[in-house]
């Protein structure tokens, strides 16, 4: 069994991305600039933004943190939107999901222009990727991508079970495995809460890929033997004996699963800080569409 390392992975790819900034530096040009919106006071949704900001800083990224208040309308939120839209020095910028509820969120993506949608969220882009166009793969989705990649796992011709169908995870993902090329090649079956019998599906995968944020739904039995297993899941669940009073916890029961999988990612350290470097990425593309123009 081999741990799909998404921790030590991203750290090579942040080192690698931190090279190209510096030879940028050095030519007196212009190095990119993330900017995030943030609406609201989630402790979850703070943390990840605040470790994206942190992952810019060390890539040598310029970041902008834009936080507005619980009760901000979608008016406003989309003049924020347009300053970003129209502000020359941010390349790229992402509106942290999910949005509260006055505000319609399918709204706000499609007023992202879509050079700058380094989250791949807009409709044009989503549409340019299940037409294989060159695009912004939604971050997460590219994450796990970059993983099988690097770690060589085969996924030509495979059967592959994706858990969750959400826009910026399940939906996405399933269209990527089955693309031409690799990763990809794979054969996908889509699951969700309305499926049947998915004991039945899981344990005919080859590859399964977990995205719905249930601690402990994807255990041994659902498994067949040499599977490879993705964990996208992330719960905190409660834990007084923690410094922080919560774990992060996965979707996959890792200690029992891991014993009959080929290759499995670790919660944390495994799809999460993947996603938080393919969105410097998407971000470094975002800069050289914008030079381009
Ligand atoms: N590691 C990372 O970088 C990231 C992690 N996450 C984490 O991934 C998890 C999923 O998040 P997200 O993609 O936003 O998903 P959502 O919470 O938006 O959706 C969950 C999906 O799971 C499906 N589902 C729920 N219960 C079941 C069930 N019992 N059996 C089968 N399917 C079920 C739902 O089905 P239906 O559509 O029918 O409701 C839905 O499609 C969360 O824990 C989230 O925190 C998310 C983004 C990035
Ligand atoms: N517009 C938008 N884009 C997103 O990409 C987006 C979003 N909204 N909303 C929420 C989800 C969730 N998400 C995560 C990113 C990093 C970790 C991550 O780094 N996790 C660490 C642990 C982090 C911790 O300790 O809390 C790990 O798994 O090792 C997790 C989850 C991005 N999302």
């Amino acid at each position: 069994m081999t741990i799909l390392d998404g921790k030590k992975v991203s750290n090579d790819i942040k080192d690698e991305i931190a090279e190209e900034v510096k030879k940028m530096k050095a030519n007196g040009e212009k190095v990119p600039h993330l900017a995030a919106i943030i609406v609201g006071n989630d402790g979850a949704s703070l943390t990840y933004v605040g470790s994206k900001v942190r992952a810019c800083e060390r890539v040598g990224f310029e970041s902008t943190m834009v936080r507005l208040s619980n009760t901000t309308s979608e008016i406003e939120l989309l003049d924020r939107i347009e300053e970003l839209n129209n502000d020359d020095n941010i390349d790229g910028f992402i509106i942290q999901l999910p949005l509260p509820p006055q505000i319609d969120t399918q709204k706000v993506l499609m007023a992202v222009n879509p050079d700058k949608d380094v989250d791949g969220f807009h409709p044009m882009n989503f549409g340019k990727m299940a037409l294989d166009m060159s695009t912004f793969i939604p971050a997460t989705p590219f994450g796990i991508l970059e993983l099988l990649e690097r770690y060589n796992v085969s996924t030509k011709g495979k059967h592959t079970v994706v858990i969750g169908r959400s826009h910026i995870v399940g939906r996405p993902m399933s269209i990527l495995m089955g693309r031409k090329g690799f990763p990809g090649n794979s054969t996908v079956t889509l699951t969700h809460s309305h499926t049947k019998n998915i004991t039945q599906i899981t344990s005919q995968a080859d590859i399964i890929i977990s995205a719905l944020g249930v601690p402990n739904f994807l255990k041994a039995e659902m498994v067949k033997e040499d599977a490879v297993i993705i964990d996208v899941g992330i719960t905190r669940v409660a834990d007084e004996s923690s410094p922080k009073g919560y774990v992060i916890t996965g979707d996959v029961d890792f200690e029992n699963v891991s014993k009959k999988a080929s290759f499995i990612t670790p919660v944390p350290g495994g799809v999460g800080p993947m996603t938080i470097a393919m969105l410097l990425k998407n971000t470094l593309l975002a800069r050289e569409r914008h030079l381009a123009r």
